[in-house]
């Protein structure tokens, strides 16, 4: 089993993680508190109350466990392709595989790494949503100290169940939207590569940034679900399962629910998916 394929994944991810991880907190804003009046005003009210660093809640655990949950959803994807196929990374770009293999291997790769991501995507959630400013004196304290409390705290507080919460609806996000992923960003980079050949640096930028932007228009609706379910926990228990919040939030605020932080998450998606596939090429074909 070609282990490449796994560090490759573990240092692209972390790459693209730093670069959209601003992004990401504005996002997971948007879709669970109502709050704010849109994009501007949640980074306008985030930097005024929060300064630059209310931008970077929440990173330090996704960064630690990318290693593994990026490396799990490349190398699980690569190695279920060699299965497949018979084909290595290199192979492959003279013997292309088929567009269902892709899309197989994809959803493997997704549905394992949701398993990885759950329970720190639900830290991660939790901490982006502590709006108090760094501490001052007389300020109110946040909830959570830091990731290790805010894990801790779930623990004992919800059971060890609790640290799953939204990982159903995290599955179901991941799953097919990975095999999306991957089939645009092969599709686009066979369209623009001639036969035989790698796919050049403006080929793969572009391709990752679409890959992404696919896949996280697909996967919008389910990822309001699950960050609501993830915050669910923490005060009252609203909702009585994922039918019931999709049910409950789109009663009260209309199909466009399901669309919450879309707009803000592609401008996110495109450099981060463009920067994690150029790492990713470039580390495996300097290995390889
Ligand atoms: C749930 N979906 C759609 C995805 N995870 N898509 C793949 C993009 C992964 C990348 N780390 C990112 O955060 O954009």
């Amino acid at each position: 089993m070609p282990v490449e394929e796994f560090v490759a994944g573990w240092i692209s991810g972390a790459a693209g993680l730093v670069l959209g991880h601003p992004f990401d907190t504005v996002k997971v804003r948007l879709q669970t508190q109502t709050t704010y009046r849109g994009i501007a005003d949640c980074m306008v009210r985030i930097y005024r109350h929060e300064s630059l660093l209310g931008f970077f809640k929440g990173m330090s655990f996704p960064i630690a466990s990318i290693a593994v949950v990026n490396s799990v959803l490349f190398g699980v994807y690569s190695n279920a392709l060699l299965l497949l196929t018979a084909t290595s990374h290199q192979e492959r770009r003279a013997q292309p595989p088929s567009y269902m293999h892709i899309f197989l291997a994809g959803c493997t790769g997704g549905f394992l790494q949701a398993y990885c991501l759950a329970p720190f995507d639900l830290i991660k959630v939790r901490l982006q949503n502590q709006t108090e400013p760094r501490a001052q004196p007389g300020s109110p304290r946040p909830r959570y100290k830091g990731p290790m409390h805010c894990a801790a705290s779930i623990f004992q507080e919800e059971g060890p169940r609790g640290l799953f919460r939204g990982a159903w609806a995290l599955t179901l996000r991941d799953t097919p939207t990975m095999g999306i992923y991957f089939i645009t960003y092969e599709g686009l980079c066979h369209q623009y590569t001639p036969e035989g050949q790698n796919p050049s640096s403006a080929t793969v930028l572009v391709a990752g940034g679409f890959a992404g932007i696919a896949s996280w228009v697909a996967a919008t609706p389910l990822d309001v679900i699950k960050s609501r379910m993830q915050m669910d926990g923490l005060r009252y228990k609203v909702y009585r399962g994922m039918l019931d919040c999709m049910v409950s939030s789109v009663r009260q605020e209309g199909l466009g629910v399901f669309f919450r932080g879309l707009t803000i998450n592609s401008a996110r998606a495109f450099p981060v998916n463009a920067v994690t596939f150029l790492s990713y090429e470039y580390l495996l074909r300097w290995w390889g």
